[in-house]
């Protein structure tokens, strides 16, 4: 049923501006190594490393079954998938360097999205 309580006619999609920078994410030049969890037979010392894997796809299928209840909900994943890669990647590598551009995109965009300082 409408929630009630919202002062105009409908409610109000808090989470709509998550999924619009969920897809720009995904479309970042920059996306290739976190489209998907990382091959744990292909990096078999990953899982040793990293506790709690993130990637995007896990964040697409979170986000569309509501599993986040608000934004910062949304970004601790997002962010989650940057702090990984910080930890399994070199700086200088191709995946490390990818992981910071995203990141930075990142922020920026949260910045203008939700004027988090
Ligand atoms: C996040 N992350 C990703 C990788 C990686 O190489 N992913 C494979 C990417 N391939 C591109 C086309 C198919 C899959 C390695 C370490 C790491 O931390």
């Amino acid at each position: 049923e409408e929630n009630k309580a919202e002062g105009d006619s409908g409610t109000v999609d808090v989470m709509a501006p998550c999924r619009q920078l969920l897809t720009e994410l995904e479309q970042h030049e920059a996306a290739w190594p976190f489209q998907m969890p990382v091959n744990g037979r292909r990096f078999p010392t990953y899982h040793k490393v990293i506790v709690q894997p993130m990637d995007l796809h896990t964040v697409k299928e979170r986000l569309e079954s509501d599993r986040y209840k608000t934004r910062d909900d949304f970004c601790a994943d997002v962010r989650l998938i940057f702090s990984n890669c910080d930890l399994f990647n070199e700086d200088d590598s191709p995946v490390g360097e990818a992981g910071h551009a995203m990141h930075t995109f990142f922020e920026e965009r949260v910045t203008q999205l939700w004027g988090d300082t």
